[in-house]
């Protein structure tokens, strides 16, 4: 039997737009996980309705002139400012929707984190360790969703959440 047919109840095989991984949707959450589902779908599957712990992003950051620290491992003193990293982030992200590119590739080539050596992944992450405006887009995502352009005192962001 094929694994779509092994599906319990009120779970969907999905396909992320933004990386290809297959992961499973909840039909009456509309949550959804990486792993296989071995339960019938319920109200409260995977998370109460506070939402989830803990998620894990991959992010790709391009600073600017009024970045925190505007300095990286691609550039010692970063002065482009904050409307040309808004284009370039926008560029990065409709290479990646329209699947020119794989975000990871592109976040390891650009992004000004030290996170780029791990394609952007920063790890599972709690609330409460990410400034604001990253940690509320990163858990209102759903899992394989691409953020569009995020501000924090380090620069501009497109977050990608994969758990
Ligand atoms: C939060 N964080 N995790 C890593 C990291 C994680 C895994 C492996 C290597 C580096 C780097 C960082 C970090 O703060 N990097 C900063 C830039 C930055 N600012 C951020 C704000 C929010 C989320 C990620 C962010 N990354 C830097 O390199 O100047």
């Amino acid at each position: 039997m094929s694994e779509e047919e092994q599906l319990p109840t009120g779970w969907e095989k999905r396909v992320s737009r933004s990386t290809g991984q297959t992961y499973y949707l909840n039909l009456l959450t509309k949550e959804s996980q990486w792993s296989i589902p071995t339960k019938p779908a319920s109200e409260n599957t995977g998370s109460t309705n506070a939402g989830p712990e803990q998620v894990q992003c991959s992010h790709l950051l391009v600073k600017h002139e009024k970045s925190r620290r505007p300095s990286s491992w691609r550039e010692e003193r970063i002065s482009r400012s904050k409307s040309e990293a808004v284009d370039i982030i926008k560029s990065y992200r409709e290479q990646i929707v329209s699947g020119k590119a794989s975000f990871a590739e592109l976040a390891q080539k650009y992004s000004d984190c030290s996170s780029a050596k791990r394609g952007g992944d920063l790890g599972p992450f709690t609330r409460g360790t990410m400034q604001k405006p990253f940690e509320d887009a990163s858990f209102a995502l759903k899992i394989g969703e691409l953020s569009e352009a995020i501000h924090t005192d380090s620069g501009v962001h497109i977050i990608l959440r994969t758990a």
